[in-house]
C-alpha cells in the first residue's frame, strides 16, 4: 500500500484548498449518492456524505492510497437544506430565500486511514450573513454562471463575495473544507503536514 493521501472529491475548490497547505495528494473522484435520509440532521448528513464518499474511493483504488478525505457541503436556510441548485430557476429560488439574511454553511470532512482503520470525521458550521438582493441582480448573477455547481447557488470565493455582509466562523468552510479543523486532524491521525515534518 502506497502512503498517498487521496482526495475523494470533483471539487476544483477542494483541490485548491488542500494545495494551499502544501499537502502532496492524489485526486480520485467519488461516485456515491448524494441523496438525503428522512430523519437524518443536517450535520449527521454531511458527516454521512463525507464517509461514503471516501469510503467508495478507498475500495476501489486498490492498493493506490493510504488516507483518504471526503467532504460535503451545503447551506441551510429556515431548517432547509439548499445543495446545487438543478437549473437557474432553482438557483433564483435559492438566492431569493438567502437575500436580507443569516443562514448557515455546514461542511462535512472524514479522513479514512486504511493502513490502521482508524477515521475522524465531524461536520463544522459557518454563518454567513446576505445583504438584500434585487430580483435584477440575482438575474445578472446567475447569468455569470457562477451559482450553478455551488450548494446554495452561490461562491463566497466567487463574485458572490460582494452579497456577503458578514461572516461568523471559518471561511474555508463555506468554501468548501474547515482547513482550521481539517489539518487539526490530519495530525491527529498522523499524517504530515507542514506543521509536522
Ligand atoms: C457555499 C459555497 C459552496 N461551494 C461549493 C463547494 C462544493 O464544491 C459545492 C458543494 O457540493 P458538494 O456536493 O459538497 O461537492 P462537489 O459535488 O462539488 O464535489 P465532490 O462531491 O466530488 O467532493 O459547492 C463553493 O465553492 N463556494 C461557496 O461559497
Amino acid at each position: 500500500m502506497s502512503d498517498k493521501i487521496i482526495l475523494a472529491s470533483a471539487s476544483p475548490r477542494r483541490k485548491e484548498l488542500l494545495e494551499q497547505i502544501g499537502l502532496q495528494f492524489d485526486i480520485i473522484p467519488s461516485n456515491a449518492d448524494e441523496i438525503v435520509l428522512p430523519n437524518e440532521t443536517p450535520e449527521e448528513h454531511v458527516v454521512r456524505l463525507s464517509i461514503d464518499k471516501a469510503t467508495e474511493v478507498a475500495q476501489r483504488s486498490g492498493s493506490n492510497g493510504r488516507w483518504f478525505i471526503g467532504s460535503d457541503t451545503i447551506v441551510l436556510c429556515d431548517d432547509q437544506i439548499l445543495g446545487k441548485p438543478q437549473d437557474e430557476k432553482h438557483a433564483a429560488q435559492m438566492l431569493k430565500m438567502l437575500s436580507g439574511r443569516e443562514h448557515r454553511v455546514l461542511s462535512g470532512y472524514a479522513i479514512l486511514d486504511r493502513k490502521t482503520g482508524a477515521q475522524k470525521a465531524e461536520a463544522v458550521s459557518t454563518k454567513v450573513a446576505f445583504r438584500n438582493l434585487t430580483e435584477d441582480e440575482i438575474a445578472r448573477y446567475i447569468a455569470t454562471g457562477e451559482p450553478m455547481d455551488k450548494a446554495g447557488s452561490y461562491a463566497i470565493q466567487g463574485l458572490a463575495v460582494c452579497f456577503v455582509a458578514g461572516i461568523e466562523g471559518s471561511y474555508t468552510n463555506v468554501v468548501g473544507l474547515p482547513l482550521c479543523r481539517l489539518t487539526l486532524a490530519l495530525e491527529e491521525l498522523g499524517v504530515p503536514t507542514f506543521l509536522t515534518v
